[in-house]
């Protein structure tokens, strides 16, 4: 399951907007077509982009006809860069390709090629790297909550954070893997797909979920990839990951965030200066049809239990009240003497 390859000027990538009912293919020759590609999500996740603008530039060089080639590079690097804002790998790569143009068309094609393939490959081994480190903590009845996509359809590869599992996978290390579908976008129900491909043994649970597993004791490590670094450590992901972290610090669950080093930006001081991309209000009001086709390992709970340590007061007709014993054996005591 390949998201991207490059040959002579055709970039193909795997719609990830149609998955997992089809398997489609789309293929460019066109650096706007590209970037329209980035901005409808064909093709995601913070590696992948950064991997596509940068064959995008190089695609761009090769429509070059007339006129100021510089000018014309400017034009094509300025068109991918505002694509998608929070991804820094986007930003990252494209000042990398940016390095290697020259006046001369044919040599920058070449060399934009050739960088833009260095770049892949690197982010393989970023992959292969991530995975060994997180790999430790993936043994026999592990079991793992992942948020998102930050896996083969995101990167080069084996993921960031799904990396550990192919490779604990391939060596036959028997675990459990959770992936929240992860609204509205459902990219964790493209984990779900791309784990179950490959025999792993994942379940698909809704977003709400996540919390029950791990009050239940079920769940080993949180595992999520990651958009930007800030120079303090705070991480940009996927939305839903904040409360994620939240439960998993609740219910003392590891958290761990896989993050290849082209995704920090030590320009930035902390989280709060990262620009988080909105998107369209119809991702949210339309649902998209998931139907992920995995053999039927879906944990559907109708309900889960909130520790009364959670809430802040129990509200009835007779006025608030705090959830503790004393407080509600003093109300129906109170109904008695009446
Ligand atoms: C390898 S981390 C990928 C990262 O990108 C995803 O965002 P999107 O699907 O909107 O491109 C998500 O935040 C993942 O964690």
């Amino acid at each position: 399951m390949k998201a991207i390859s490059y040959k002579e000027g055709q970039l193909t990538l795997l719609d990830q907007t149609a998955l997992p009912h089809q398997t489609v293919y789309r293929t460019y020759t066109e650096h706007e077509k590209i970037a329209r590609a980035i901005e409808d999500m064909v093709v995601r996740g913070a590696p992948a982009i950064g991997i596509t603008a940068a064959y995008g530039v190089a695609v761009g060089a090769r429509e070059y006809q007339r006129g100021s080639f510089r000018e014309h590079m400017m034009r094509v690097i300025e068109r991918l860069q505002h694509t998608r804002p929070t991804a820094v790998n986007l930003h990252w790569a494209l000042r990398r390709v940016h390095a290697v143009i020259t006046e001369n068309p044919a040599e920058t094609i070449q060399a934009l090629e050739e960088e833009a393939a260095q770049i892949f490959q690197e982010d393989q081994a970023i992959n292969l790297a991530i995975g060994q480190h997180l790999k430790r903590l993936v043994t026999d009845s592990s079991a793992f909550l992942i948020h998102c996509n930050p896996g083969r359809l995101a990167t080069s590869d084996y993921g960031t954070a799904t990396a550990p599992f192919y490779l604990a996978h391939e060596e036959g290390t028997q675990f459990k893997v959770y992936s929240g579908e992860t609204r509205p976008r459902l990219q964790g129900a493209l984990t779900a797909y791309e784990l179950s491909q490959a025999g792993i043994d994942v379940t698909i649970i809704t977003d709400s979920t996540a919390a029950t597993l791990m009050q239940q004791g079920k769940i080993t490590a949180v595992f999520v990839g990651c958009d930007r670094v800030a120079a303090n450590g705070d991480v940009v992901n996927k939305i839903g990951t904040l409360p994620l972290a939240i439960t998993a610090h609740y219910f003392n669950v590891p958290f761990y965030v896989a993050a290849p080093t082209p995704t920090f930006d030590l320009s930035i001081e902390d989280g709060g200066a990262i620009p988080i991309e909105e998107r369209h209000a119809t991702e949210v009001t339309h649902l998209r049809d998931q139907a992920v086709t995995i053999e039927g390992a879906v944990y559907n709970p109708a309900f889960d239990i909130t520790p009364a340590a959670l809430i802040t007061a129990i509200v009835t007709e007779q006025g608030a009240i705090e959830p503790t014993y004393e407080a509600i054996q003093n109300l129906f005591s109170k109904g008695e003497k009446q």
